[in-house]
C-alpha cells in the first residue's frame, strides 16, 4: 500500500470514528464531487437517490434555514469567516427533519479557479438539538411560572397588606408604614400629623338597616378618606371596625386640623345608598388629630394613642366633632390650672359642633 493510501485510510477511519461524513463541491459548476453519501443513507436515501447537484442538496434543506446555510457559504467565500460553519435541518426520505452541521473551508489546493472548491464535513447534531429544544421548552415554562408565582406573590402581598372590605391599608401595614414614616419626617425636620376617624353611633345604622348597609356605610367613609389624602404620600388605614388613620407626612397642626373639618363636613353632607331601593342614610365621623413637629426618636404607636385621646374627646364633645391633640393639651393644662385657680372657667377647643 502506498504512502497516498494508506493516508487516504488513516483520514477515512478519523472521520468514522468522529462520526463525519466528508463531501466536496465545484462552487464554479455547482456540482458535488464527493457526496455525503453516509448523510444521505442516514435520511433513508439509496445510494441511486444521492443528489450530485448543489441545487438539489438545497431542495433538501428547511426552508427556514436555507438562508442562513446560503450566508454562510457566502460569508466565508468573500472571506468574512475563516471557515464555513451552520446548523440546519434536512429533510429525511420519511419526510422528517434532522438537525445537522457542516463545517468546511474553500481550498483551492492545486486547482487552477480560486474560490472553486469546498470541502467540508457534515455530522448529526440532532440529540444535541433536541436536547437543546427541550431545555429551551423547560425554560420557557419555568419562566411562565415564575412570573405566575411573582403575581400570585404580589396578590398576596397586597392581600396580606389591605383591608378586605375597603381595599385601604390594614392595621398592621399602617403601623408598618407609619413607623418609617415617623423616621423619615423626623430625618427631613418636617411635621408629621395623625387623624383618627371614628363613625358615629355605627351600631345603631348595623342595627336599623343590617350588617351589609353598614359595610356600605364603612366603604363611603373609607372613600371620604381617601378623597382628601395625597396619592403616594398619605397612608390612609382601616384601624378597626368603624375606625381610620390617615397619616399626613409634612402636615402642619393647622392644616391637619383644616383637612380633618373638611372631612367631617364632607361626610356629613353625603347621603349614603344603603340597599337597591334607593334607602340612604347621613352618618357623620368624630376626628382626633395629632401632630408630631420632631419625629426623631418619637414612636408611631405614641402617636396613634395621642390622636385617640383626642378622639375621644371628639365623642365626648357631642360627636361630628373635631379635637386635637394640642387643644387636648391645653386643656389639661387648663384644667390644671383650675384645681390651682378654681375661678377659672375650663376652655372648650372643640372647632365645631
Ligand atoms: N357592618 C359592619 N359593622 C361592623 C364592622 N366592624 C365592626 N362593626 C360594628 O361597628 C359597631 C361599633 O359600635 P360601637 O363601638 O358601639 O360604636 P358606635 O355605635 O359607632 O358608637 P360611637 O363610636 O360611640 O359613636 C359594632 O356594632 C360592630 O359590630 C364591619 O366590618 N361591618
Amino acid at each position: 500500500m502506498g504512502e497516498a493510501d494508506l493516508n487516504r485510510e488513516r483520514l477515512e477511519l478519523a472521520l468514522e470514528a468522529a462520526g463525519l461524513d466528508l463531501w466536496e463541491n465545484d462552487l464554479v459548476t455547482g456540482t458535488v464531487t464527493r457526496k455525503a453519501t453516509k448523510t444521505f443513507l442516514e435520511l433513508g436515501f439509496t445510494e441511486e437517490e444521492i443528489v450530485s447537484g448543489l441545487q438539489d442538496v438545497y431542495g433538501l434543506f428547511h426552508p427556514d434555514d436555507l438562508a442562513t446555510v446560503q450566508s454562510a457559504v457566502s460569508d466565508h467565500m468573500s472571506g468574512v469567516t475563516p471557515q464555513y460553519r451552520c446548523e440546519f435541518r434536512l429533510r429525511a426520505k420519511s419526510g422528517e427533519w434532522v438537525w445537522y452541521a457542516n463545517y468546511g473551508r474553500i481550498m483551492d489546493g492545486h486547482t487552477d479557479t480560486p474560490g472553486k472548491r469546498l470541502i467540508g464535513v457534515t455530522f448529526n447534531i440532532d440529540d444535541r438539538k433536541r436536547k437543546e429544544d427541550e431545555i429551551a421548552q423547560i425554560n420557557r415554562q419555568l419562566r411562565e411560572q415564575n412570573a405566575l408565582l411573582q403575581e400570585l406573590n404580589t396578590a398576596l402581598e397586597q392581600l396580606a397588606a389591605c383591608d378586605a372590605l375597603t381595599g385601604l391599608s390594614n392595621r398592621r401595614t399602617l403601623m408598618e408604614m407609619g413607623a418609617r414614616e415617623c423616621l423619615s419626617t423626623g430625618q427631613l425636620g418636617q411635621p408629621l400629623s395623625l387623624m383618627v376617624v371614628d363613625i358615629d353611633h355605627f351600631k345603631a345604622v348595623n342595627d336599623a338597616w343590617g350588617h351589609l348597609a353598614g359595610d356600605r356605610v364603612i366603604c363611603a367613609v373609607a372613600q371620604a378618606c381617601l378623597a382628601r389624602s395625597r396619592t403616594a404620600v398619605d397612608i390612609v388605614a382601616r384601624f378597626g371596625g368603624e375606625e381610620f388613620v390617615i397619616v399626613l407626612p409634612g402636615i402642619d397642626a393647622p392644616s391637619a386640623m383644616r383637612l380633618a373639618e373638611s372631612l367631617r363636613t364632607g361626610v356629613s353632607d353625603h347621603n349614603v345608598l344603603v340597599d337597591g331601593d334607593g334607602a340612604c342614610v347621613t352618618v357623620t365621623v368624630s376626628i382626633g388629630v395629632a401632630t408630631l413637629y420632631d419625629a426623631r426618636g418619637a414612636s408611631f404607636e405614641e402617636l396613634v394613642n395621642t390622636a385617640d385621646k383626642a378622639l375621644y374627646r371628639a365623642k365626648q364633645a357631642g360627636r361630628n366633632n373635631v379635637q386635637s391633640a394640642v387643644a387636648a393639651e391645653s386643656a389639661a393644662r387648663a384644667e390644671a390650672h383650675m384645681l390651682l385657680d378654681p375661678g377659672q372657667t375650663q376652655g372648650s377647643s372643640a372647632l365645631t359642633n
